[in-house]
């Protein structure tokens, strides 16, 4: 087992360059299966998720090649088979492949999906979705089969605001019969990167980020080369870690607009931001005032910096309350954070938060923010090791995390612990 090991206590200072956008590629990756040639991917971020992507690809016939930040993917050999849980098990996003499977071949066989399961997440909407475009999904003890002897456009009105339905809905009605509205659509800037790359494959997409996206379907789609935009999580990640340790932070390759939440709530804190074209600075104050934080739908706060973001308001004096409005009960970083110290509650769907030091302790990451939440802890942790198990969690969504830790001053390493 792999352990994270912090001393913390250090001043962050330098540059740290933002890999591509891990909620993008494992949209895009499985996108590119609806082409008939090769699609090639720019800007792929290197995490577990995309490399487990990579060879479920593989296993299904198609080609995949990844270079560097460059991954080729020739769908030509493409089969329909099923997909049982092994490896879609291991991710969230692989609910994906229903969408892209049922666009390219009329029907998809799929465990259901794994990853970061902090509280039940239903997949309702999309089988809404699916089931409005004419197809038929039956669940066999966690097997889901859906098959279509033609999609049909339709008009879908999603009950909740779902990033993952909205794609998987795209995916699919991509290559429906007709038209189709997705109204009450998620807005966030990976739904954009996505609807890019099917429209440069030959989709015909209109609306994407606002809430009514309407999708024209084509008989065909074809391959193309598509750069994935910035990881606006791990971005704010690193803005977090800048302010919480006092340190002097330009965060490189990023769309400042997609962060305007994160960015409005920092100066409200008392950090100084400043946004440059295609980065943003970060100088941390000494002294930070308690704010409350909202976690919201795009463009409201993000609910994947909640936690991180009550790591940093430890260190502001003062209570601050963090409400997660997406998710009822993503806490699971909180009794961590108590171990090291902090003075948290979970009252529902907040965390009341009162100000003050955190030390070095032996914790776990539940999940990939919960992990986040722990490295931001850690990074300001004056004395001692924090030592923090469930690295593969953080592995989900941190490309080079202790590369850039360790380039920006910061005491950190990995750790193989019997
Ligand atoms: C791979 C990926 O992009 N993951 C992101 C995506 O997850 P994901 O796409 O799974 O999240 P959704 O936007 O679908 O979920 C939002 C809320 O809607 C609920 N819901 C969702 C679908 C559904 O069919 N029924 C339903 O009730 C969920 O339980 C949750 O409370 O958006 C989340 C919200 O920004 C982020 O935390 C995840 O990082
Ligand atoms: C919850 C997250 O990811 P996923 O939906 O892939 O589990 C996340 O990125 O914070």
């Amino acid at each position: 087992m792999e352990k994270l090991m912090i001393r913390g206590g250090k001043e962050l200072r330098g540059t740290v360059q933002i890999s591509g956008a891990k909620n993008s590629a494992v949209a895009l990756v499985p996108a590119a299966l609806l082409a008939e040639s090769e699609v090639v991917l720019d800007n792929l971020p290197h995490l577990s998720d995309v490399a487990v992507y990579s060879e479920i690809l593989q296993e299904l016939g198609a080609s995949v090649t990844w270079n560097g930040d460059v991954m080729r993917i020739d769908p030509s050999r493409l089969q329909s088979k099923p997909m049982p849980n092994g490896k879609v098990k291991l991710l969230r996003a692989s609910y994906y492949l229903m969408g892209a499977m049922l666009g390219r071949f009329g029907e998809a066989t799929i465990g259901l999906p794994g990853g970061c399961n902090f509280e039940p997440r239903p997949i309702d909407q999309h089988i809404k979705g699916f089931e409005a475009l004419g197809a038929t999904v039956t669940n066999d003890h966690g097997s889901i089969r859906i098959s279509a002897k033609q999609l049909r456009g339709a008009k879908i009105y999603l009950d909740v605001v779902s990033v993952g339905a909205t794609i998987n809905i795209m995916l699919a009605a991509s290559r429906a019969k007709g038209y189709t509205t997705i109204e009450n659509a998620a807005k966030e800037p990976e739904i954009i990167d996505v609807a890019t790359l099917l429209n440069a494959m030959g989709a015909k997409i209109k609306g994407a980020g606002t809430e009514t996206i309407r999708i024209e379907g084509v008989d065909s789609l074809h391959g193309c080369r598509h750069s994935i935009i910035p990881d606006r999580i791990q971005a704010g990640t690193y803005m977090i870690m800048a302010a919480a340790t006092r340190g002097d932070v330009l965060i490189d390759n990023v769309i400042p607009k997609h962060l305007e939440a994160m960015t409005a709530k920092l100066i409200e804190m008392g950090v100084q931001v400043e946004e440059l074209d295609e980065s943003i600075r970060i100088v941390g104050m000494p002294e930070y005032e308690a704010v409350d934080v909202k976690a919201l739908v795009y463009p409201g706060f993000p609910t994947d910096l909640q936690s991180p973001m009550t790591s940093l308001l430890t260190q502001a004096s003062g209570v601050s309350i963090l409400t997660d409005y997406v998710y009822n009960n993503r806490f699971k970083h909180v009794p961590e954070l108590i171990r090291m110290g902090a003075n948290i509650r979970v009252e529902g769907r907040s965390a009341v938060i009162e100000g003050g030091s955190l030390n070095a302790a032996a914790v776990r990451a539940a999940d990939l923010r919960a992990g986040a939440a722990l490295v931001v802890a850690g990074l300001t942790v004056k004395e001692g090791v924090t030592e923090i198990a469930g690295v593969e969690y953080i592995d989900r969504g941190y490309d080079h995390l202790v590369d850039n830790l360790q380039r920006l001053g910061a005491e950190v390493w990995r750790e193989t612990v019997s």
